[in-house]
């Protein structure tokens, strides 16, 4: 899977370097207490007595089910409060994603070998809840095809993927409701609430593509990249609302925000502009649903380094604030880039 978020400046697989910074992961919070030790138990798709799938939260609040045209999927079985963690998971198998090849072909055959080496060396209970895993390649189920319709980047670097088995049942939207975030760290891949969700709703993260696009973009992306025809709510409105208008204003401001090259050196003129677009692009991203913090972080950013220019402190510390916020909600109350923040917040002197 790609990063979504990496276009902003911010990876929703890697909160970088973990080891620095003074905020450690063993000492994170939680919103919801977590365990990797218990079996989840979870519906199969005849909703017939509950199986034991995965090793995965032996509180998880959440079921699999069948979620129709997509395939199984996971919903709430109790309401969550936006930030709260969903899910903590270690990678059942790790790939490096790219390994030295001169050809194409050569590229496939190395990576099908190591899948199936790594398949080799899980436990065969981890091997048989591999294999129920969706495939987006048709025909018999393969190994290497399981591998690639449900493995997530491990980190911003890109340098190698992970299968995770409980986060793998949950299915894309363009307007998702939980964001996954890798923690090096921590070794494990987390899942965040992007937004209050209630009992029964179905959880969605997000796929890519890493920048906004209208509904035919968005569509051709998934399907190349992953094979499927997207029938998230967001494509299904298309442009009933005005939502691809919208999609393409952000990426336009998106695009216009990330070329500015040095803000600190800006003239007034062009920091206050640069501001103006920043707000009318977080104003668009809450009409169009997709304004919680994995999305908007990367922008409040810059809004706090426009004020910072324009010597308004004041809006400044207002706008890290909501990073912060932001970032807590997405990555963990205690990721290493929210103590990063809060040190920078208390050094900011407002008068
Ligand atoms: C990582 S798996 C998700 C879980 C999967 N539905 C299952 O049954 O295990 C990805 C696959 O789910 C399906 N899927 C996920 N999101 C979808 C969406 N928005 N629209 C259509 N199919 C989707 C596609 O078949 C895709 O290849």
């Amino acid at each position: 899977m790609s990063d979504p978020f990496a276009c902003f400046g911010y990876s929703s697989s890697s909160s970088g370097s973990e080891a620095e910074g003074g905020c450690s992961d063993d000492d994170t919070r939680l919103r919801r207490a977590s365990d990797l030790t218990e079996a989840c138990r979870l519906k199969d798709k005849s909703n017939a007595d509950p199986v034991a799938l995965t090793p995965i939260n032996n509180d998880a609040s959440f079921e699999m089910f069948d979620a129709g045209p997509s395939g199984m999927g996971l919903r709430a079985t109790a309401p969550y409060k936006r930030g709260d963690e969903v899910l903590r998971e270690c990678a059942a198998m790790r790939v490096p994603n790219k390994q030295a090849a001169t050809s194409r072909e050569e590229a496939e055959r190395k990576h099908l070998a190591c899948v199936a080496r790594m398949f080799d060396r899980m436990h065969p209970s981890t091997q048989s809840s591999f294999m129920e895993l969706s495939s987006c390649q048709g025909g018999v189920k393969t190994k290497v095809g399981v591998y690639d319709t449900n493995s997530y980047q491990l980190g911003g670097d890109e340098s190698h993927g992970g299968l995770f088995l409980t986060l793998a049942r949950i299915n894309h939207s363009c307007r998702p409701n939980v964001v996954h975030c890798w923690r090096p760290g921590l070794q494990q891949t987390l899942v965040f609430a992007l937004r209050d969700i209630e009992i029964g709703e179905e959880l969605f993260t997000i796929y890519g593509p890493s920048e906004c696009m209208d509904t035919k973009g968005r569509r051709e992306y998934l399907h190349d990249r992953f094979a499927f025809n997207c029938t998230c709510e967001m494509c299904t409105e298309g442009n009933n609302n005005g939502g691809d208008e919208r999609m393409l204003e952000i990426q336009s401001i998106q695009n216009e925000i990330s070329s500015l090259v040095s803000i600190a050196n800006m003239s007034t003129t062009k920091a206050a502009a640069a501001l103006s677009s920043v707000k009318r692009c977080l104003d668009l991203m809450d009409e169009q649903g997709i304004g919680g913090g994995a999305f908007s972080k990367s922008l409040l950013h810059s809004a706090y380094e426009l004020c910072l220019a324009l010597d308004n402190n004041h809006a400044a510390r207002e706008y890290l604030s909501k990073e912060l916020a932001a970032v807590r909600d997405s990555e963990g109350i205690e990721c290493p880039k929210a103590c990063a923040i809060e040190r920078v917040l208390d050094s900011i002197t407002v008068a």
